[in-house]
């Protein structure tokens, strides 16, 4: 069984936008639980360009399923994660300016780092998971660590498989086998969809968790709109 944690990162971009509170990234997380949703994910960044911290806190009393937070562990975020205690806190090593999440950590080089964050979340109650490309060592060196789960960096498999290369699974299946032998958790996400899931997962041994943002809004808004439509048009009768 593979939990499906919905990404609200981009509601609150289309919230900015206006400044105002539409939409309402409470009532989405609160919506999408109730459809069915396994999870709720944020990731605040620094310039709190979608997400704010202000929201984390907001959603915390809203969230009955899994409340799962991503980011960078500089302190400002570990305090926060701290304080609100989420289920699990996913560590991504994105620099400030960064589009999105472009790479994993580098478990080995950053051991030590990664062993005091994740003690000190794990003394905490909270699960651990650490954002990674799927390169074997870097399973190991995220054993390491200490952390209860890693997430597979998906953005080359999702690129790849849109271009047809359905062999671009092979390192992402490989990794997930050395994990389950090791006794990590196995996460995945960036830039999974409607396109790509089903072989992702059918593909992937022991796939705990995936998380889904960017192309789960667009999939919506597209699935969605016919029947916006009609409703605007019934109201212009
Ligand atoms: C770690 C990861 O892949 C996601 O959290 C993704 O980076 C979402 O962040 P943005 O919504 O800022 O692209
Ligand atoms: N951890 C990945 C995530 O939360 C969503 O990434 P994306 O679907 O927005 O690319």
């Amino acid at each position: 069984m593979t939990k499906l944690s919905v990404n609200i990162n981009k509601i609150a971009t289309l919230r900015n936008s206006r400044g105002g509170d539409l939409p309402n990234v409470v009532q989405f997380a609160k919506d999408v639980q109730r459809f069915g949703a396994e999870g709720v994910t944020i990731h605040p960044r620094p310039d709190e360009r979608h997400i704010r911290y202000q929201d984390a806190y907001d959603l915390k009393p809203e969230v009955y399923t899994e409340y799962n937070i991503e980011g960078n562990p500089i302190p400002k975020f570990v305090d926060m994660v701290l304080e609100i205690k989420p289920t699990q806190v996913t560590l991504v090593p994105d620099s400030v300016d960064a589009l999105t999440s472009n790479a994993g950590w580098d478990t080995i080089k950053n051991k030590d780092f990664l062993v005091e964050v994740i003690q000190e979340f794990k003394r905490n109650g909270i699960r651990t998971s650490i954002f990674v490309d799927p390169d074997l060592k870097q399973m190991e060196g995220a054993k390491e660590t200490g952390t209860d789960r890693i997430e597979l960096y998906t953005e080359a498999f999702a690129h790849q498989y849109g271009l047809g290369n359905k062999e671009a699974i092979q390192p992402y299946v490989a990794c997930a086998e050395l994990s389950n032998k090791l006794g990590l958790g196995v996460n995945a996400g960036h830039d999974l969809s409607l396109d790509n899931i089903h072989y992702f997962k059918e593909n992937i041994p022991g796939l705990l968790e995936v998380s889904i943002g960017h192309a789960l809004v667009s999939e919506s808004l597209y699935l969605g709109v016919e029947n916006v439509i009609q409703m605007y048009l019934q109201r212009l009768k």
